[in-house]
């Protein structure tokens, strides 16, 4: 039989939060999808018509925005970051939960952005920062990292980077505080508008099946 839908998931930290939700949405996969060992990208489930692949977060948003998955599992950080037209993210998922915030060396903050013309940023997210300052009449030079953005004041990189908070501890260890909050991030399921369209018959009630899923946990 053939699996019409693909489901993008990200193997990072939501992964585990996913996992619930969607077994109360009605999907499992396969034993291997569990298996640590396993190097297969692409896993089958209890349902004939859909398939899931385990990918890179950022690449989540790629894969369904071009169509290559039709459904996904990612933070709004990386849908905000991207901004892809061909996005559809209909349910929050109460899940993932951090922050976008700006962070700068202890004892070095304080200093009144507004006043500043320019500032240079190490940082995953430089859609997102640019806008920010832009926001406030800031020039942003973005130096785009993919991961350890707060080892960049210390070694005289950037003086500021734009990263998640959650609990703070990365920051703390790092010598660095948090300065502003940019945004509030949570997971998001997202589908292709187009692929809604099309496969409106399963998409329709696989989405409103992540939003019971999410109603039902939240109520209990
Ligand atoms: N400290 C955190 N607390 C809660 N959620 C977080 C935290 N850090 C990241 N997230 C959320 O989890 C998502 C995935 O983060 P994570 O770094 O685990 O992904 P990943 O798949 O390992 O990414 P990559 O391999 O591309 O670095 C982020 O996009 C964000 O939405
Ligand atoms: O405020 P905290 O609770 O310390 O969490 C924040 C950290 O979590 C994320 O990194 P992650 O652990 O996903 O690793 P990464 O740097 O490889 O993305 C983020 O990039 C911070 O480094």
């Amino acid at each position: 039989m053939t699996r019409s839908l693909t489901f993008a998931i990200p193997k990072g930290r939501i992964l585990d939060e996913a996992l619930p939700l969607l077994a109360k949405a009605g999907i499992e996969p396969e034993a291997a999808f569990h298996d640590k060992k396993s190097r297969a990208l692409r896993f089958a489930t209890n349902r004939p018509d859909l398939s899931i692949i385990r990918v890179r977060a950022f690449d989540v948003a790629t894969f369904v925005a071009h169509g290559a998955a039709q459904i996904g599992i990612v933070g709004s950080d990386v849908v905000e970051e991207f901004d892809y037209s061909e996005l559809y993210a209909p349910v929050d998922l109460n899940i993932g939960h951090c922050r976008l915030s700006v962070a700068e060396p202890a004892g070095l903050e304080g200093e009144d952005e507004s006043a500043m013309s320019h500032v240079r940023v190490a940082t995953k997210y430089p859609h997102l920062t640019r806008k920010y300052y832009e926001a406030r009449g800031v020039q942003a030079e973005c130096v785009k990292l993919n991961g350890a953005m707060e080892l960049a004041p210390s070694l005289g990189l950037s003086r500021r980077i734009v990263d998640l908070v959650s609990s703070g501890a990365t920051l703390k260890a790092n010598g660095l505080v948090e300065t502003q909050v940019i945004m509030p991030i949570s997971a998001r399921l997202i589908v292709n508008r187009a692929a809604f369209k099309m496969h409106s018959a399963e998409l329709v009630p696989l989405v409103d099946a992540f939003r019971r899923a999410v109603e039902v946990r939240d109520a209990a």
